[in-house]
């Protein structure tokens, strides 16, 4: 559905060359539910602009929907429909006649418009709202409308630019709620950009991660945990016991990344089920009692400070 290969984007900025996206290969099958993943100014949405032909790469190739961005854009197009950042109904009509204008401006009769609006209103749970103005809505039901209005020509992939920032908790709850039941009843191909690590990680079930215009890995939010990652055993002793318990940590088979905080030791390992009572037998061997025990699950906030050194929280700068 999606193949792209060494895409690239610069900018020049103030005289300055900003490379926002750095040789993009990537590879959709049909019905992927698949996340770009990154910090803030990654190229997540320069390489959707990209593939939706809204802005020419600077160099590279890509076919979307079977066709080339470059040579075909206007039947790339017409198979795709895009969710941008921004809102995408106007201001100053009815969501419903947005909607028809939308279907009109894909060259569907008066009367198809006027039917494919019912239907994905219908879709996006919009129907009570239909009369309403969309600066009338609220943040959900306004990206609900946004959503509404990727869909108009049936696209068989869909692209969303982040599309529950700036939402609350339920709001972003209900709008994957209809994405996810949109997928299911449509079979659509969706690829979204998020820099929500939760998001990722629950919705997608492929995930590329970003970073400086970069693709750093990509791969199930599982696989890249248990690859990247790893789980992690948390112990804390008595001060006195901390660093002959960090030693022990450090000569643990297949563990690493010991880390010592105040009475407490952080070791990452394979699987902690297995790591935690041969690490607890190893501390009670040398006379080393455990004041508490627990074990972590890796985030994919772990797998980007595994790739990168730095917390993808904290890059949200
Ligand atoms: N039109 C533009 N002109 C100049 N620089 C741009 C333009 N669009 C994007 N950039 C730069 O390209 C880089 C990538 O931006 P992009 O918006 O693709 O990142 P992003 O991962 O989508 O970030 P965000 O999560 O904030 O949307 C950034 O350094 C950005 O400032």
């Amino acid at each position: 559905m999606i193949r792209a290969r060494g895409l690239t984007r610069r900018f020049t900025v103030k005289r300055t060359p900003v490379e926002a996206v750095r040789g993009l290969d990537l590879d959709i099958e049909p019905g992927q539910l698949v996340a770009l993943l990154g910090p803030n100014g990654a190229g997540k949405s320069t390489s959707l602009r990209m593939l939706t032909t809204l802005l020419p790469p600077t160099s590279g190739t890509a076919t979307v929907a079977g066709h080339d961005i470059r040579t075909d854009p206007a039947a790339v197009r017409a198979r795709i429909g895009y969710v941008g950042q921004k809102n995408s109904a106007g201001e100053n009509y009815r969501a419903r006649d947005e909607l028809i204008t939308q279907g009109r401006s894909y060259g569907l009769s008066g009367c198809d418009a006027r039917r494919r609006a019912e239907e994905v209103l219908d879709l996006l749970d919009l129907t009570a709202l239909a009369d309403r103005k969309p600066g009338t809505l609220s943040g959900g039901q306004r990206r609900r409308l946004d959503i509404a209005m990727g869909l108009v020509n049936e696209p068989e992939l869909l692209f969303l630019d982040e599309p529950s920032t700036g939402l609350d908790p339920h709001s972003r709850a209900n709008i994957w709620e209809h994405v996810l039941r949109l997928r299911a009843e449509h079979r659509a191909t969706l690829l979204f950009t998020t820099h929500y690590l939760d998001e990722a990680d629950n919705m997608a079930e492929r995930v590329v991660v970003v970073d400086h215009g970069r693709v750093i890995a990509d791969g199930t939010p599982g696989g890249l945990k248990a690859d990247l990652a790893g789980d992690r055993i948390i112990i804390t002793v008595a001060q006195p016991d901390v660093a002959a318990a960090a030693g022990i940590a450090e000569r643990m088979a297949d563990a690493d990344a010991v880390r010592v905080e105040d009475r407490t030791i952080q070791v990452r390992v394979p699987r902690a089920e297995a790591a935690l009572p041969e690490y607890l037998r190893a501390l009670e061997d040398t006379g080393i009692k455990a004041v508490a025990a627990e074990t972590a699950r890796p985030t994919l906030d772990d797998v980007f400070l595994a790739l990168t050194g730095r917390s993808l929280r904290e890059s949200e700068t």
